[in-house]
């Protein structure tokens, strides 16, 4: 079977308020995104690397590549105005069967062990999303009125999300509405039911500057 990773680098990082878009911040010395494709090039699946960055980025990388002397091999993609469109132009790329796990660049503290076990099982039952169970109490608040929720049903969705090459492609022919926040949301409108694995509690998303603090202390760790 062949692999792909696609690791989408295309926003602005808003919420994280730093002029450099935040998959290219230092961590640890090292930019973020490296971290990143560092852990998908160590797996021992071996994927394909398609790097999806907005085109007034690209510059910008190739100069970092060069300094950092960074020298894993991979494929630039243009990236979209919404993570729907970057991850759509990466499959748009793929054209062999292949099993692909899509990566938020910004999650660089992702295990080779986590990547691995996404793909073999998404390579099973066509697809698998890495999540962990919530460890808070969870409410939801509708016209002023909160109500608890059952945490135990409640899973917080991470990535690596991976799935066989024919059932993104059918997937990303939809529309992009706003209820798109992954690439499962995207995979279950047409019909497929979701399967979780157990993600890591260290696989967190850079949002926002606290969550750079907590990526350097759990690096050191
Ligand atoms: N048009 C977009 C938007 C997001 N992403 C990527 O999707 C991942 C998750 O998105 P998020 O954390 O929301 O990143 P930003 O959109 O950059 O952040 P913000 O929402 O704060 O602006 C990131 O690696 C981001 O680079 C992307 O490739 N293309
Ligand atoms: C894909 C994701 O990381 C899963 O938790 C998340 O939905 C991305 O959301 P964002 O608002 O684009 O950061």
């Amino acid at each position: 079977m062949k692999y792909y990773a696609i690791i989408v680098a295309g926003g602005s990082g808003n919420r994280m308020q730093t002029e450099t878009p935040k998959q290219f911040l230092l961590l640890n010395n090292l930019p973020v995104l490296m971290h990143t494709i560092r852990a998908f090039a160590q797996s021992d699946a071996q994927p394909k690397i398609l790097l999806v960055i907005n085109t007034e980025q690209q510059g910008y990388w190739r100069r970092l590549c060069e300094e950092f002397n960074f020298r894993i091999p991979h494929e630039v993609i243009d990236g979209g105005s919404e993570r729907f469109y970057s991850v759509k132009n990466a499959i748009d790329f793929i054209e062999e069967d292949c099993v692909i796990a899509i990566h938020d660049a910004v999650r660089p503290l992702v295990s080779k062990q986590l990547i691995d076990h996404c793909f073999a099982e998404a390579e099973f039952k066509g697809n698998v999303i890495a999540a962990v169970q919530s460890s808070d109490s969870v409410r939801t608040l509708k016209n002023n009125k909160s109500a608890a929720l059952n945490r135990d049903e409640i899973y917080l969705v991470q990535t690596p999300q991976t799935f066989k090459f024919s059932i993104l492609k059918e997937a990303y022919t939809q529309d992009f509405t706003t209820s798109f926040t992954d690439d499962a949301s995207v995979v279950e409108a047409v019909g497929y039911e979701i399967n979780i694995i157990e993600g890591e509690r260290n696989n967190i998303k850079i949002t926002y500057p606290i969550d750079l603090e907590l990526a350097e202390l759990l690096l050191k760790r």
